[in-house]
């Protein structure tokens, strides 16, 4: 059985820290043609938030999953599809390759590996949050980035890898390092997607394209206009 991002090309993760547009509601989000919902940010989380916003969108007819950025904010739920949990591979504190998760299994001691998958991440811009958070490396070649994939595909496994440059729009060279480097593995790209181009353009090198904060920022028509620009990729 395929794994379901194998047949995605846009995800829009929402950021339980993070307000929508005035006027607009998590049915106008649900609707705007994206494939999947990925609830989760770096800074601000608690589960309380994040458990507010996956009740949010349980209505609607579109998969959830949370990403949790630590294991004290994992959200037990129905509405959730599953988990979607970061491991960066160009961290600088071991503890964000595979501390927080030996803690999340220590701690909850039978985790629902059914319902869990995790997401290779590399993190490439140094000014996001996420890369402070987790004092990654973000100094890395194109070679470097893809041979961080191959070792997350045929070292450790990963389903997906993540080119990440949260806030800033990568280099599309690089990404394709990375997608030339895998085999099996689904490759998502997040960062700085704003409009039909930027999403295009790097649907033409990514396997999945993930849009954050414009649909904080600008709403959901703007995110609609980036799921055409992934599909048409
Ligand atoms: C073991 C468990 C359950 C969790 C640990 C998971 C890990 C390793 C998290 C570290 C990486 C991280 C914080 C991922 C969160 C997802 C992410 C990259 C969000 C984007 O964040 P930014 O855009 O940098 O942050 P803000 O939008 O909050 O500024
Ligand atoms: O907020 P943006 O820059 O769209 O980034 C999306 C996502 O990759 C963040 O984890
Ligand atoms: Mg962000």
């Amino acid at each position: 059985m395929s794994a379901p991002w194998e047949d995605w090309n846009h995800i829009l993760k929402l950021d339980p820290d993070k307000d929508l547009v005035e006027g607009e509601t998590f049915e106008d989000v649900c609707a705007t043609g994206t494939d999947a919902i990925e609830i989760g940010g770096t800074l601000g989380m608690t589960e309380e938030k994040m458990r507010e916003m996956i009740q949010a969108c349980a209505a609607y007819d579109i998969p959830i999953y949370q990403e949790p950025s630590n294991p004290s904010v994992v959200v037990e739920s129905d509405a959730l599809d599953g988990y979607l949990v970061p491991t960066v591979f160009n961290a600088g504190d071991i503890f964000w390759v595979t501390g927080a998760h030996k803690e999340w299994v220590r701690i909850e001691g039978g985790l629902d590996w059914d319902r869990t998958t995790t997401e290779a991440y590399i993190v490439l811009n140094p000014e996001a949050s996420v890369a402070e958070y987790t004092e990654a490396d973000c100094d890395l070649s194109a070679d470097d980035v893809a041979a961080y994939a191959e070792v997350a595909e045929k070292m450790f496994g990963q389903e997906i890898v993540y080119v990440e440059y949260s806030g800033m729009l990568g280099d599309p060279e690089t990404v394709q390092a990375a997608a030339d480097a895998l085999d099996e593995s689904t490759l998502f790209y997040g960062g700085g997607i704003h409009d039909y181009e930027s999403a295009n353009l790097m649907g033409e090198h990514a396997d999945v394209v993930v849009v954050g904060d414009l649909v904080h920022d600008d709403g959901v028509d703007a995110v609609a206009r980036t799921v055409d620009g992934a599909n048409d990729a």
